[in-house]
């Protein structure tokens, strides 16, 4: 498979007051397109730096980041903007639909700025949510709102899939309905898929698994066959 993303010792800080913090120290690793990624790691390791800085939204302090043909530590704010807008699709926690526009709407806004955008009607109906279209944020369960905002990301079609903590608002039963739609859509669509997360426990449903402690890389380990989520239990 080829590489799609190279962290090369990318470090990053913050300087809160007179001390830094460094929340990622010579991070080095590669993703390769269609794989399917779970970052993993205590509170403050650094996943989510390392997810913000793949996703435009946070630059490295120094190193180098690679996605596809662009460097992205290189990119002008121009680029990055045009990276974020049309390369990437986010899903986080806590949903962040549009409150005011129904889940067609919502996903449609998203999608009809990027140029090879799929259609947002049949990207719901992927999701399961055919028949709730019209619905607004507030008439949909939070596993529902979530499904809404992957097709939002899906239907941008990115040439990656980044995921905050995608069920840590969600049940048990809820969370991993929602984890086995972004495995079937890794499986269909082929598309490279980032799942930042504490639970060490879905680590067996991923191509590779990257552990991450105190802002450095404890481990990669790639699995030969992977799990499907309904035969994983946590
Ligand atoms: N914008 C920021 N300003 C200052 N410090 C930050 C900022 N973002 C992150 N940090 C610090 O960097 C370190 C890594 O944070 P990060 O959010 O990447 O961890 P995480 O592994 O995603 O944690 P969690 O699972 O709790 O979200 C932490 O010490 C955090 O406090």
């Amino acid at each position: 498979m080829r590489k799609l993303i190279e962290f090369k010792n990318v470090s990053k800080e913050y300087q809160i007051g007179e001390v830094p913090i460094k929340a990622l120290d010579g991070v080095d690793f590669t993703i390769s397109e269609g794989e399917f990624v779970v970052i993993l790691g205590a509170s403050g390791a650094g996943k989510s730096t390392i997810l913000n800085i793949l996703g435009g939204m946070d630059a490295a302090s120094s190193g180098q980041v690679f996605v596809g043909n662009q460097e992205l530590t290189k990119l002008s704010d121009k680029k990055m903007t045009q990276y974020r807008a049309e390369k990437v699709g986010f899903v986080f926690q806590f949903y962040n639909l549009i409150p005011n526009l129904n889940a067609l709407e919502n996903v449609e806004f998203a999608a009809e700025v990027c140029k090879n955008h799929l259609d947002a009607k049949d990207t719901l109906s992927k999701v399961g949510l055919k028949d709730r279209l019209r619905n607004f944020p507030s008439q949909l369960s939070g596993g529902e709102q979530q499904r809404v905002a992957i097709a939002r990301a899906v239907a941008k079609n990115p040439l990656l899939l980044l995921c905050d903590e995608p069920t840590g608002a969600l049940d048990y039963v809820t969370g991993k309905a929602v984890l086995k739609l972004l495995q079937d859509l890794n499986k269909d669509t082929r598309k490279c898929i980032v799942v930042v997360t504490h639970n060490s426990a879905i680590a067996p449903m991923a191509d590779k698994v990257i552990k991450v402690k105190s802002g450095k890389i404890e481990s990669i380990t790639t699995n030969d066959v992977k799990r499907s989520v309904e035969g994983i239990e946590w």
